[in-house]
């Protein structure tokens, strides 16, 4: 019996990560769960699941629950109470399935604790990748991804030696936008950017792929995951989102993983590594789909993945700022204050007044976030 942690259990992933645990109550036990602030979301979860311990953002949705729950399940809130659960005696496992770069600290107090991690929260790695990473060597414990790119170049590369692979390909839908021309970005709404075309997710992680900021996170997440540098993680567009991610070895096979898209496979990939189990999914049928289309990526039209390639390439605070500086303008964007492409105008500008450090401790890049955000927030751009 595996015993699971799950931070952001009532979002996308956590929620998809329960759907899994439900088809396998007889492998996986619920432990922990901590979410932000959607106390009934969390309060029917603890009755289902019965986790001995929660955490919340702040008291009063802590309270919410505790008072509504039928037994008296430990209850803790905060940044303190997602460090508590992060190290949580009986649990073997954590899912990190929050947003933004508040994954960082709670996944290194679980890597010190010892616990597997199951990684969806791709922010962790672009703001501490390097740290995050010796952390977890020196600990011996694994990082999973649950990335769906990530995830499939993992598949693709069991039992493969990873000095045979030439380069990973991942592939991107190309976001709800793809077929845009540059000038209509400018009237683009809240809504026809939350309308990806093949994925149900977070809004966050949406309009990360809405801008393709989403690849150039994963871009440099696969750096820090699968230790390759960057001229060898290239990135391809398919829009039908089937083939996950392809890794290319030095003799020309090229393996790939494919399925429909659900987020269910790769995080049981996860929960189960290095076994499989059944899964109740769409089956692939490619006869009826037909045909898979490939394109190169349009730098200019989406200059944000460029960014991130040069942001990954430079280290140091910089994949830092670039981070801090998008959550900002995107929730920004969401709140209905800017334009769309206002978003990667936040990110040049931010980045532009940003002095970078090399090797940087984890105080710096704590810092490096405060100051990102808070020039992000007061960034003056064309308002939507
Ligand atoms: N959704 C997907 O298919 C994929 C997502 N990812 C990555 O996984 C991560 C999660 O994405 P997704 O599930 O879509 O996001 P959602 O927005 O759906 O969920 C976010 C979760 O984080 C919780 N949360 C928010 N603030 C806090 C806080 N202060 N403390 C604890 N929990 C908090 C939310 O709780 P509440 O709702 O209660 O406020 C919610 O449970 C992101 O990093 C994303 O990039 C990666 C691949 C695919
Ligand atoms: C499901 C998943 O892994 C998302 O990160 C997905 O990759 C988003 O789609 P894009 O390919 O449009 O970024
Ligand atoms: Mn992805």
């Amino acid at each position: 019996m595996k015993r699971i942690v799950i931070w952001g259990s009532t979002g996308s992933i956590g929620q998809n990560t329960l759907e899994v645990i439900r088809q396998h109550a007889d492998q996986f036990e619920v432990v922990g769960l901590a979410a932000g602030g959607n106390a009934e979301e969390m309060i029917r979860q603890v009755e289902e699941f019965r986790p001995r311990m929660i955490s919340m953002a702040d008291e009063e949705a802590v309270e919410k629950v505790k008072g509504a729950v039928s037994y008296p399940v430990e209850a803790v809130w905060g940044e303190e109470g997602l460090l508590t659960l992060a190290s949580l005696d009986e649990a073997d496992f954590v899912v990190s399935a929050i947003v933004g770069s508040r994954g960082l600290p709670p996944t290194l107090t679980a890597i010190r604790a010892g616990k597997t991690i199951g990684l969806a929260n791709k922010e962790t790695l672009v703001m501490g990748g390097s740290l995050v990473m010796e952390e977890a060597k020196k600990a011996g414990v694994s990082v999973l991804p649950v990335d769906s790119e990530h995830s499939a170049i993992f598949q693709a590369m069991n039992g493969e030696r990873a000095d045979r692979v030439r380069r990973i390909i991942l592939t991107a839908s190309g976001g709800a936008f793809r077929d845009w021309p540059r000038d209509r970005l400018a009237t683009a709404t809240r809504e026809e950017a939350l309308n990806h075309p093949n994925w149900s997710m977070g809004a966050k992680v949406t309009i990360d792929s809405a801008t393709m900021m989403n690849k150039g996170l994963e871009v440099i997440e696969a750096r820090w995951l699968f230790d390759l540098p960057y001229d060898r993680i290239d990135v391809l567009i398919h829009p039908e989102s089937i083939v996950h991610s392809l890794v290319e070895y030095e003799d020309g096979a090229v393996m790939a993983e494919l399925g429909t898209p659900d987020m269910k496979v790769p995080i049981q990939y996860a929960l189960t590594y290095p076994d499989r189990l059944p899964l109740a999914t769409e089956p692939l049928d490619l006869a009826a789909i037909g045909k898979l289309h490939f394109r190169e990526p349009d730098y200019e039209r989406f200059p944000c993945l460029k960014i991130a390639y040069t942001c990954g390439r430079a280290g140091g605070t910089m994949p830092t700022v670039m981070n801090a500086a998008n959550e900002v303008a995107v929730e920004r964007f969401l709140a209905g204050g800017l334009s769309f492409p206002a978003i990667e105008e936040i990110i040049e500008e931010v980045l532009s007044r940003h002095t970078p450090r090399t090797n940087p401790r984890l105080e710096d890049l704590f810092e490096a976030d405060r100051w990102a955000r808070e020039t992000a927030q007061h960034c003056g751009v064309r308002v939507g």
